[in-house]
């Protein structure tokens, strides 16, 4: 499990050529950070402003965060059993079969898994929209920023996950519920960055 290793651990496996983890681990992993630094910019705005929303704000991002770690780990499983089910032998024509539906089944589950992380981003961003992120505290401005813009950044990683594997026929629909929530969320996420960019002053 992810939390349990410590970050130079798991930066090396991630560096390694091995398969896992990947790319949907690391955009998980990310936007976990990304709740970490906008839950951090709200419980210290909350001691100095009267706005009862940011300390449910911050828990809710506390849950997000949790589920995050959760898909982190997901996403190494799912994409361990799809370069499994490519490993299967293709020697006779059951066998060829039986490949193609494992592989298809696993790819699947490879792209329900970004997709989750996805819709996991779009939860916690929505979560610090609004009059929330204007009560922010200018001397951790910068932190929600920061929290913004990986918001952002692992959006669209796991976006690039559901892309790379939507191959098939199967994977469409995923794919295209995919496209309408970067859609949906790029508008929320750039009025959120100019919230954050005026109370840093940029
Ligand atoms: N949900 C999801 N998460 C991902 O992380 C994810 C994904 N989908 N879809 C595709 C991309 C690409 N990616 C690779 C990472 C390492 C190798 C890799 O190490 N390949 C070696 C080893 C192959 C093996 O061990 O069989 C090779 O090709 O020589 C390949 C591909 C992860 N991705």
């Amino acid at each position: 499990m992810i939390e349990q290793q410590p970050i130079k651990d798991f930066l090396d496996s991630l560096a390694s050529d091995s398969p896992t983890p990947g790319g949907g681990t690391a955009a998980a992993l990310s936007a976990a950070m990304s709740c970490s630094l906008m839950a951090m910019a709200l419980r210290v705005s909350q001691k100095k402003v009267q706005d009862p929303t940011m300390q449910e704000a911050a828990a809710k991002l506390d849950q997000i965060r949790s589920e995050l770690l959760n898909l982190a780990d997901k996403d190494a499983e799912a994409f361990e059993a799809y370069m499994s089910a490519r490993r299967l032998p293709k020697d006779t024509e059951s066998q060829k079969q039986e490949r193609k539906q494992a592989m298809t089944k696993a790819l699947i589950q490879a792209t329900q898994v970004p997709l989750n992380t996805m819709k996991a981003i779009e939860q916690a961003v929505k979560t610090v929209a609004g009059k929330t992120a204007e009560n922010v505290l200018p001397s951790v401005a910068s932190d929600l920023y920061s929290g913004i813009k990986l918001a952002q950044a692992a959006m669209q990683c796991a976006f690039a996950n559901v892309k790379i594997n939507s191959t098939k026929e199967e994977t469409q629909p995923l794919y295209e519920e995919a496209v309408d929530l970067l859609n949906n969320f790029e508008e929320i996420v750039t009025e959120l960055e100019q919230t954050a960019k005026s109370l840093l002053g940029m």
